[in-house]
């Protein structure tokens, strides 16, 4: 487990790894694409060496270049085994995003119910509702499901998703790409996760046009020669949460190697606090020395919506709203368990939040907080209780790392760089 104390606040420079949540569906664009692809800037976190290692199991090749263990190029191998049982694929969320690849490359994909972080339930109806759009045939038991490959055939696929699900965006336009069919997708998530993979798609002659209301894919009209390169965007996320934890502890550092533009909620938020925070040409600079916060109320209303603010922001924010005044209002209702896992850990460190309902609360600051030993149940619980153990008098331990690795391949490490009083202990 970890161990937590507060310390001085923090100060320096830091740069976040690439983005787990981008990394899994450019990995499986890679596999869907058909031809090689150098994948750049990908993070070591457990849920992408999971998704490399299934890769290689249903029949591609990773290979690192050497003494470049964030490169990885994707190719198809030529051996046509028969289609793998994917056993790890119920570890992670995401191996849903191989269902387009794996059909192409052996007529039907049978997984497991996918895994990941336990928030509440995580349907994927609107995922087979996207295949059977292309034709398809899905069928799941208790264990999981299956996806079968329709006969070939021609012509747009036109769908409109009831909501803005980011899973079956992509499961969408991968289905597209191993179809070779145009696409208009109704009501798109169009969150940067999903955006960098149809940048992806335009650097190997995908015609894409992404508003709000419809995503319109077509395929190039030549197949693309040569290796396609790809970089994985810094992960927003660890970024926003190396910032509040800056933040709680009133220091003043940088963080580099995230896109301005992914950060753009999360400094609208900071500023509602009164935390000067901007970001230019990949660097996110936290002033919080001299801050003086504003008392006014912070609405942190996770949302699916472009430009919205994505829910693995709200666990650090609610942790640094519990320093700050005010009385801050949060709601998740997209993932309707995540208050369950985070409320009480962070009410063993004293803290207290009022529930209006199961996804929605209400806390005053500022708090004071008394270290203890927190569980952490999925990654951003984890690592909104390392930025509240940085605020709480004492010593903070904190159990569950799994968790917190399949995210960030070491996100102590990279507070330590700015100075946290944090270490690893045995218990
Ligand atoms: C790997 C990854 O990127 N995970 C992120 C993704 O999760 P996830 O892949 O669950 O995100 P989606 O946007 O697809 O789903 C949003 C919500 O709708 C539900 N849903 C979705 C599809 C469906 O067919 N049926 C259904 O009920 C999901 O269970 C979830 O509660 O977005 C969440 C919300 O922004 C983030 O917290 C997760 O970190
Ligand atoms: C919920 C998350 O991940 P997953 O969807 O992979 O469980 C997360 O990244 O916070």
């Amino acid at each position: 487990m970890i161990a937590v104390r507060p310390g001085p606040p923090l100060t320096g420079t830091v740069t976040v790894d690439g983005s787990k949540n981008a990394a899994l569906p450019l990995l499986a664009a890679a596999a869907a694409l058909g031809s090689p692809v150098q994948l750049n800037n990908i993070p070591g976190n457990t849920d992408v060496q999971i998704m490399l290692a299934l890769l290689q199991q249903a029949g591609w090749h990773v290979a690192h270049p050497l003494n470049e263990p964030t490169t990885a190029v994707i190719l198809p191998s030529e051996s046509r085994h028969r289609a793998p049982t994917l056993v790890r694929a119920a570890h992670i969320r995401a191996s849903y995003y191989l269902v387009p690849s794996l059909i192409a490359r052996h007529g039907e994909a049978r997984l497991p119910w996918p895994g990941g972080c336990r928030i509440g339930a995580r349907g994927m109806e609107l995922h087979f509702k996207a295949y059977e759009a292309f034709g398809d045939r899905s069928t799941c038991d208790d264990s999981g499901y299956r996806v079968t490959a329709a006969a070939p055939r021609l012509g747009t696929v036109s769908f409109v998703l009831p909501f803005r699900s980011r899973g079956a965006t992509v499961a969408a336009v991968l289905r597209a790409v191993t179809t070779s069919r145009p696409l208009r997708l109704g009501e798109p998530n169009l969150s940067p996760e999903v955006l960098c993979v149809l940048e992806a798609l335009r650097t190997v002659g995908w015609e894409v046009r992404a508003g709000e209301h419809l995503l319109s894919l077509s395929p190039p009209s030549t197949r693309a020669d040569g290796v396609a390169v790809w970089d994985v965007p810094g992960d927003k996320i660890e970024a926003g949460t190396l910032a509040c934890a800056i933040a709680a502890t009133r220091g003043t550092a940088r963080v580099e190697g995230v896109r301005d533009r992914d950060l753009a909620p999360l400094i609208a938020a900071l500023h509602q606090l009164g935390i000067p925070a901007g970001t230019e040409a990949g660097v996110l600079c936290v002033r919080a020395q001299d801050a003086e916060p504003t008392g006014r109320p912070l609405r942190a209303i996770a949302s699916l919506s472009p430009g919205g603010l994505d829910a693995d922001f709200e666990p650090p924010l609610m942790a640094l709203a519990l320093s700050l005044p005010g009385s801050h209002l949060f709601a998740d209702a997209i993932n309707p368990g995540r208050h369950s896992n985070l409320l009480p850990q962070l009410a063993r460190l004293g803290a207290e939040i009022e529930e209006i309902s199961p996804t929605e609360c209400r806390l005053t600051g500022p708090q004071r907080l008394t270290g203890a030993g927190v569980e952490a149940a999925d990654i951003r619980t984890g690592s909104a209780l390392m930025v509240a153990g940085l605020t709480a008098r004492g010593i903070t331990t904190l159990g569950g790392l799994d968790q917190l690795r399949r995210g960030h391949a070491d996100l102590p490490g990279k507070l330590r760089t700015l100075g946290a009083d944090i270490c690893e202990v045995t218990p």
